[in-house]
């Protein structure tokens, strides 16, 4: 028999991920009582199945990489990664995949948890079907923030019968496959067979692009493509995946033909070809919109196409920049909105201004943990291009520098600055070679800050450091 009740908050939030608690916190910070509803594990993708195994999986990969090319130390670096000690790393790092430490957290926060599915039930209402068969209506005061997250997009071609694996299933194996086949080029590919490649698998990467990584500058995708190669992966460009068939069971062999005829046969095959909402099932319809799709949320990360500002989409699920920092970013943004309106506040959406999230658009920092380490802000050179945006651009080749051959005598890397010639600020970065993500917050402040170049001249950076690639960018433009 089930049950049903009504309780009411001043916020509730769907989906315990690294975004919805922190909205969460947010707004209980500001004294507004919120209830987090979630189905699966509180911490969400990125403590499981997503960022947290997957740099655990990564970290003994290109430290590796790197002190192989440090002399003295290459030898005794030499041997295999120990697979089984970096599994166990990668389940410590994933919290064996318990969400206690995260409960305990919300409880320490202040946050109500309810455990179950939640769905959207008409306006500031949502309906929630627990574990134990019961439904519960919770109604907001003031504010309903959906944080679903995203889930692995998957092609059409295959059956019931192919078991591929996503995400979840390459970042959570309890052992290396012995041959497997990644289709995408993205970051989730890239990353992962970079990693799994250091773990012994053999690794085809299958890309319908002609390289790696093709939403950053093509020459961070090429600095990887040749270490993946080094290190003895298959990289195939411009080729698709025609059929793929799994013979003999969940465990048989899986067989691929390319488009260019070419045949692989593979243990395991890992569709990384991007994201779907997590929005099919949570109630979209009661509230005029469409099930299925993303969310659009605008700067405030609030829906503007439901009226009377309830409804905040936030995190992965508004398909604005798929990062737990920029999620965590657009919550604290979020948790600011939902908490002046609540307050009767006036809410400053200038540019930079407290209630509005302009990193979204003009400073979105990531970095790919390859060999190579990737990181990159704001613009590209083929977005100010698409943009229609005038931009001077500046390269560098990082091994240039003392610093860089300190790290690594062999030392290869580019460093790129995108600069508004008007404005004299730098709009864009990107830096490709190895230690250079602690890099990239330095970027990120003279984005965000939009300090001028002329200022940027009396930032000095130690000898002999990385940094000083910033001296020489701005060395090089100056001419
Ligand atoms: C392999 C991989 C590696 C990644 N590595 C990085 C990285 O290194 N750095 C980085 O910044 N980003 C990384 N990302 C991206 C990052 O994982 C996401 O941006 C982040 O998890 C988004 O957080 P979120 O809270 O919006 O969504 P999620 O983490 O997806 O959380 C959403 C939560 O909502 C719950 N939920 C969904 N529907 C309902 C419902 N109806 N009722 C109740 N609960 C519901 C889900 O169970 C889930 O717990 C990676 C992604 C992948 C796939
Ligand atoms: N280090 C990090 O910060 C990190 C790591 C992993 C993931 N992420 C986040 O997760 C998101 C998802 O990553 P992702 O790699 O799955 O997506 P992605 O969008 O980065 O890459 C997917 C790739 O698959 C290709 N593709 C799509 N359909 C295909 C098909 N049918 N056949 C062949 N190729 C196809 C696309 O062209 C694209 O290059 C990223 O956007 C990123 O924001 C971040």
């Amino acid at each position: 028999m089930t049950t049903e009740d009504t309780r009411t908050y001043d916020v509730l939030v769907i989906g315990a991920g690294p975004v919805g608690e922190n909205v969460a916190d947010r707004t209980v910070a500001a004294g507004l009582s919120t209830v987090i509803v979630e189905s699966e594990l509180i911490g969400g993708e990125c403590s499981y199945w997503a960022c947290e195994p997957s740099k655990a999986l990564l970290r003994p990969a290109l430290l590796r990489a790197d002190a192989s090319r440090v002399p003295g130390l290459n030898p005794a670096v030499a041997g295999p990664l120990d697979t089984p000690a970096v599994l166990a790393h990668r389940d410590r790092m994933s919290a064996h995949w318990d969400d206690e430490g995260q409960v305990q957290w919300l409880k320490s926060a202040g946050i109500d948890l309810l455990r179950g599915h939640g769905r959207l039930a008409g306006p500031r209402r949502v309906t929630v079907h627990t574990p134990d068969g019961d439904t519960v209506v919770l109604q907001a005061r003031h504010a309903v923030a959906v944080c679903t997250g995203s889930r692995a997009a998957l092609p059409d071609l295959h059956g019931d019968d192919l078991y591929p694996w996503t995400s979840r299933e390459v970042t959570s194996a309890k052992e290396p496959p012995g041959r497997l086949v990644v289709v995408g080029a993205g970051v989730v590919g890239t990353e992962m067979a970079t990693a799994w490649q250091a773990l012994g698998t053999r690794v085809t990467l299958v890309a319908r692009g002609s390289g790696l990584l093709p939403r950053m500058e093509p020459f961070a995708g090429e600095l990887v493509a040749a270490r993946l190669r080094e290190a003895g992966a298959d990289l195939r460009f411009d080729t698709t995946v025609h059929t793929a068939v799994r013979e003999g069971g969940p465990d048989g062999d899986i067989h691929v033909t390319l488009s260019d005829g070419s045949r692989l046969t593979a243990d395991e095959l890992l569709f990384a070809t991007g994201r779907a909402p997590r929005t099919d099932d949570i109630g979209l319809e009661t509230v005029g919109l469409t099930p299925g799709e993303w969310l659009t949320a605008d700067d405030t990360l609030t829906v503007t196409a439901v009226p009377g500002d309830w409804l905040y989409a936030v995190g992965d699920v508004n398909n604005r920049a798929l990062f737990t920092h920029q999620g965590k970013y657009q919550a604290r943004i979020a948790g600011a909105v939902i908490a002046a309106r609540a307050h009767g506040t006036p809410l400053d959406t200038r540019r930079w201004g407290a209630h509005t999230s302009t990193a979204d658009t003009a400073a979105v920092p990531q970095v790919v943990f390859t060999d190579p380490e990737i990181a990159a802000v704001g613009l590209t050179t083929a977005e100010a291009e698409r943009a229609g945006r005038r931009v001077d651009v500046v390269d560098y080749e990082i091994g240039h520098l003392a610093g860089a051959v300190q790290h690594t005598p062999d030392y290869r890397g580019t460093a790129r600055v995108l600069i508004d010639p008007e404005r004299r600020t730098v709009v864009g970065a990107t830096f490709a070679g190895p230690g250079v993500a602690e890099l990239l917050h330095s970027a990120t402040i003279a984005i965000t800050t939009e300090a001028p170049l002329d200022r940027l001249w009396h930032a000095v950076p130690p000898f002999p450091t990385i940094s000083e690639v910033w001296l020489r960018l701005l060395e090089t433009y100056r001419g």
